[in-house]
């Protein structure tokens, strides 16, 4: 089903009828780079890729001269100039194309704009559901995860698409949201672990009370069959919505630090038609293309909405050379912790860093850098056995007697193979700590932390895209030395306690996760490197699937086979996502189709008669043709920072008002009337959705691996852990052969 406006871009463009797409032609070049010598199947996958995510532009109608690629020290998905620009829109989504709410101000009433073929019934339910917790905070969020649910289910094929191909799984994301409880006591600082608990319980609540396909008010909907559905969807919000606050003008800016959408860059883009957002103080919108712009202090692009509020555009702020990343800022000037608590990241010599201060700085271990240090030359010397002597000559003695207390470890392991120890011993202590974490145990911090030791000591041009990584972590810690290869030393400032600290925790996050990647018998990792030669591990919906599910394989055939591992809770208590095989796809086509015939008198009235007990929710589209001028908007990324500048409280049951979940059963009950369906279209009974389409894929096969940069860097150093196994390596080697003769 596709709703009117899915079609190409065409001639009416406000930028000469450019009719562009963006371009995957750097989409791939992590892996390019990882496995350089082997370059020709790539080139051939490269285009097979390119068309698979034009029918996702196809079908969302967005005009783009941006391609998608990896930048930066660490690698980080993002977009990139396909061309220069000076003036011109780099990126132009018509609202129609993205999902979009509105917030009035007054009395925070919410009305849902886009995506514009929801039925009005199920437009009328979830506006309900806004009126009764609009009290709550950033109630705004939840609703656009409630869209997005639904875009992912029911919305037409590129929503579908863009959801499996280009979002990336909660697992993949890096927001405290995400993080698994092992993960979070890396970070080392209780103000994270207070914040990732508030922003479990907000996703816990949302899910039980309204996105749950069996407890919430939605219910009949059937979004989320899981908790991890929800936090999947609450994450994708978190991290990629924009809001626009609207009624201001251009470059007068906020006060509250909001940088997108002003200032000397562009004038707003005017453009003639589509449909037009209503005028009101905040829009929130997740609009897909331009939420793959990344993040930077001083960026060269901008996100505004035209001045006819009918399209997002992302905008340059100055020249922007082919090839350039394309980034924005996320608003309110925030410091490291901050980023870390909305978005999961830092960045390097973010200047308001200076005024952060570690909280209850007093009461925080050590940060005992020669021990991850020491690690760290553990894995490195797998690596480069060549660079240990000069290595050691600038070790200080802590680091140096840590490290021989870890070689020890090491040669006292039993594991053998010819100095490959250390590195398992590393594996393994991340995959017993991952199975504690199961167990609930806390984890011990530092030891499975890996950061090498300074950017000299590296070694140069490996072509080794995991090195780079370990390159890029020391520098990250070392502000002495260049973040990255030919950049200038003392680039990077992240030299404060704190964004070492959170450093720290990253890497331990990517390490683990390079780890999980590990294949788990020879005849897998047969079958992963001929996919990765064959070129079929480079992204998404191309080539044939890798099954790399355990269930299939005879047993173990290698001495570092681990067992399957099940997927760490996200908030202590997911419900098992069912992997259980099935026509998963197909049947999400049909449910749609009966989800998309909603029967309308009685969810309308249902809706109408809750509305009206909640003081009434306006109709749909309200004030959507407003004229009111608003010479220019401002952005933030959404990230749940509200205006308040506070991150996405969780709304805490017990103390919410009068308007709390919990003193609205009979407002839930209204609602779930007012979602409800008749029963041939109720589709969390059907045993398959979305979700578990996603589960199969995301856990088990190997086209999807590589979705993001992390993720392609957890492939290339699982292959290389594996790689040093013999047997692999020859199975390597074979394969290699075999290619470079056809
Ligand atoms: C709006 S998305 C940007 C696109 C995203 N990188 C992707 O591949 O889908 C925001 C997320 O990107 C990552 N990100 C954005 N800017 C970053 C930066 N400067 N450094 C590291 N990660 C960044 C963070 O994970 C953040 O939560």
């Amino acid at each position: 089903m596709r709703h009117s406006v899915l079609r190409t871009w065409s001639a009416d463009s406000a930028f000469g009828g450019r009719c562009r797409r963006p371009d995957l032609r750097n989409f791939h070049r992590v892996p390019i780079k990882a496995i350089s010598n082997i370059a020709s199947p790539f080139t051939r996958q490269q285009g097979e890729q390119a068309v698979s995510f034009e029918r996702v532009i196809d079908g969302l109608e967005i005009d783009s001269l941006a391609s998608l690629g990896f930048h930066g020290p660490d690698d980080i998905r993002g977009l990139m100039a396909s061309e220069g620009v000076r003036n011109a829109a780099l990126v132009t989504v018509p609202i129609g194309s993205t999902l979009a709410v509105s917030l009035d101000g007054d009395g925070g009433q919410l009305s849902v704009l886009a995506p514009p073929d929801i039925p009005s019934n199920v437009k009328k339910a979830i506006e309900v559901v806004a009126g009764l917790i609009r009290e709550t905070p950033n109630h705004q969020l939840l609703i656009l995860a409630v869209l997005l649910l639904w875009a992912r289910k029911y919305g037409s094929t590129a929503w579908r698409e863009y959801c499996e191909g280009l979002l990336p799984p909660a697992r993949e994301m890096s927001c405290l949201l995400c993080y698994t409880p092992g993960e979070l006591s890396t970070l080392q600082l209780p103000h994270f672990v207070d914040e990732a608990a508030r922003q479990h319980d907000w996703a816990r609540w949302a899910h039980s009370q309204w996105l749950s396909s069996s407890s919430g008010a939605l219910r009949r909907l059937g979004l989320a069959d899981a908790l991890e559905d929800s936090v999947w969807a609450l994450a994708v919000v978190r991290s990629r919505a924009v809001e626009f606050q609207m009624g201001m003008a251009v470059g007068s800016g906020s006060g509250s630090g909001f940088k997108a959408g002003h200032d000397s860059g562009p004038e707003p883009v005017r453009l003639g038609r589509g449909r037009r957002l209503p005028t009101g103080p905040v829009v929130s919108v997740l609009a897909p293309v331009v939420d793959l712009a990344n993040h930077n202090n001083d960026p060269n692009c901008v996100i505004q909405l035209t001045t006819d509020k009918s399209r997002i555009v992302l905008l340059p702020r100055r020249p922007i050379r082919p090839g350039e990343p394309l980034t924005v800022d996320y608003g309110f000037d925030r410091s490291s912790l901050e980023l870390m608590a909305d978005y999961g990241f830092v960045t390097s010599a973010n200047p308001y860093d200076g005024e952060v201060e570690l909280p209850e700085a007093d009461k925080l271990p050590s940060l005992e850098l020669s021990r991850l240090e020491a690690a760290a030359r553990a894995l490195r010397r797998r690596y480069h056995p060549a660079a240990m002597t000069p290595r050691r000559q600038g070790l200080s003695e802590a680091a140096a007697a840590a490290e021989k207390e870890e070689d020890g470890r090491s040669s006292g392991g039993g594991k053998g193979n010819g100095g490959g120890g250390e590195e398992r011993d590393v594996a393994d202590e991340a995959l017993a700590t991952e199975e504690e974490e199961h167990e609930g145990v806390a984890v011990e911090e530092e030891d499975e932390v890996v950061i090498s030791e300074t950017a000299a000591d590296t070694g140069a041009g490996d072509g080794s895209d995991f090195t780079s990584r370990l390159r890029a972590a020391v520098a990250l810690l070392s502000p002495r030395t260049a973040p990255f290869p030919g950049a200038p030393a003392n680039s990077g400032n992240f030299s404060t306690p704190a964004t070492q600290r959170i450093i720290a925790g990253l890497w331990h996050k990517l390490i683990r996760h390079c780890i999980e990647s590990l294949p788990t018998s020879l005849e897998q990792d047969r079958a992963l490197l001929e996919d990765i030669i064959g070129g079929r591990v480079l992204g998404f919906a191309a080539g044939p699937s890798l099954s790399l599910d355990p269930g299939a394989m005879q047993g173990p055939t290698s001495a570092f086979e681990h067992p399957p591992r099940p997927q760490p809770p996200v908030g202590g208590s997911t419900p098992p996502v069912s992997s259980k095989p099935g026509a998963a796809q197909l049947r999400m086509t049909s449910e749609r189709k009966a989800v998309g015939a909603v029967q309308g008198e009685t969810v309308l009235a249902a809706a109408t008669a809750a509305a009206g007990a909640r003081d009434g929710v306006s109709g749909s589209g309200k004030g959507d043709d407003s004229e009111n001028e608003v010479q220019g908007t401002d952005t933030r990324r959404r990230a749940g920072s509200a205006t308040t500048n506070s991150v996405a409280a969780p709304p805490k049951l017990t103390h919410q008002g009068s308007r709390g979940p919990q003193d609205d059963s009979s407002d839930v009950e209204a609602v779930t009337a007012a979602s409800a369906v008749e029963p041939h279209a109720v589709v969390g009974s059907s045993g398959g959705n979305g979700s578990e389409a996603r589960s199969r894929h995301g856990e088990r096969t190997a086209d999807v691996i590589c979705r993001t940069g992390r993720r392609a860097g957890r492939l290339y150093a699982a292959v290389r852990a594996r790689v040093e196994h013999k047997e692999v390596l020859a199975v390597a080697e074979q394969l290699l052969v075999q290619y470079a003769r056809n």
